[in-house]
């Protein structure tokens, strides 16, 4: 289940909007610099953790999504979230960057670091967070704005200062977009493809430079060569950002990423290791059995 009208920061309400801009300008250079390590690459190649879980709760009222979920992501590597339908993939997710602070009913228990900082400590800003954290969701979602806009919009909103022309110019090349747009950048971002609205939202989610991007089944949306596009995308994007992609599509996870995450239905994280191993020899056999088709 997905709740994009509900919590896609792209869709929100103007007043929304304002509270996030507010909170930005009030935020507490402490706490921006307590998450900002500098650094988004591991030393020496050594694999490095920069999100982990301990002992994560979610509910939404009294109902769970997530029990006792205990998970180390590694640094600039491609992690799969996958599991059944209502395994609560699209909750661990936005447990991240705090997108779920925005339902309600959704409470959260144990820790949740970025950083080794947990991000639901009172002193992190959200907004602080999401910069550095960035997020896609299934739907692409330009606002009907021009490219150029959709792209600059980010660096708004954060109060980020610099050379907008460049910024743009920049991640549009490293969302491999630059060169199919570069002579309309004031045409509408609609006007685009669905593939290519695709890849505008993820130049959108990197111009502001996040450490991680989050990707709520980017390519659900997609024919099979947008698709394609977008898998070879987030492969260059592992180079420079950790990305953390929830997919229903198993072939996918186990084309495009490095660690794959096994949710099953309870909201409990039943297997977490490498994709090839995941996919070939699964410790546990409900694994085994989700991989192979028998239920799912
Ligand atoms: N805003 C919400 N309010 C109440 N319950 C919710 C809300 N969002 C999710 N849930 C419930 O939490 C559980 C996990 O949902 P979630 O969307 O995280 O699962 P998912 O694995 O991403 O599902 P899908 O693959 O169908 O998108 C489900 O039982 C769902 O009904």
């Amino acid at each position: 289940m997905t709740q994009d009208s509900m919590t896609n920061p792209d869709s929100r309400t103007d007043s929304q909007s304002t509270d996030l801009e507010r909170s930005n300008q009030t935020s507490d250079p402490l706490v921006d610099s307590s998450i900002d390590t500098g650094q988004s690459g591991g030393s020496g190649g050594e694999t490095r953790t920069v999100i982990e879980s301990r002992d994560l709760d979610v509910f939404y009222d009294e109902t769970q999504a997530l029990q006792s979920v205990d998970i180390e992501i590694p640094a600039e590597k491609v992690t799969a979230i996958i599991g059944p339908s209502g395994c609560g993939k699209s909750t661990f997710l936005r447990c991240i960057n705090r997108m779920n602070d925005l339902v309600d009913a959704a409470r959260i228990e144990g820790a949740l670091n970025f950083e080794g900082k947990n991000v639901y400590d009172d002193d992190v800003d959200p907004v602080v967070l999401r910069r550095k954290i960035g997020m896609v969701f299934q739907s692409p979602n330009p606002f009907p704005k021009s490219i150029y806009d959709n792209v600059a919009y980010g660096l708004n909103v954060q109060g980020i200062e610099g050379d907008y022309d460049a910024i743009v110019e920049k991640a549009l090349r490293r969302a491999a977009l630059w060169d199919e747009v570069k002579d309309q950048l004031d045409s509408s971002g609609l006007d685009l493809s669905g593939g290519q609205q695709q890849r505008l939202c993820i130049a959108r989610a990197i111009a502001p430079d996040p450490d991680v991007l989050l990707m709520d089944e980017p390519a659900s949306a997609l024919d099979p060569v947008a698709t394609s596009k977008i898998e070879d995308l987030i492969e260059e994007l592992s180079e420079e950002y950790t990305v953390v992609i929830v997919t229903h599509n198993m072939q996918q996870a186990a084309r495009i990423s490095d660690k794959t995450a096994v949710f099953l239905t309870g909201g409990e994280l039943a297997e977490f290791d490498n994709t090839d191993k995941i996919f070939e020899n699964p410790e546990s056999q409900r694994v085994e059995d989700y991989i192979t088709g028998k239920f799912g």
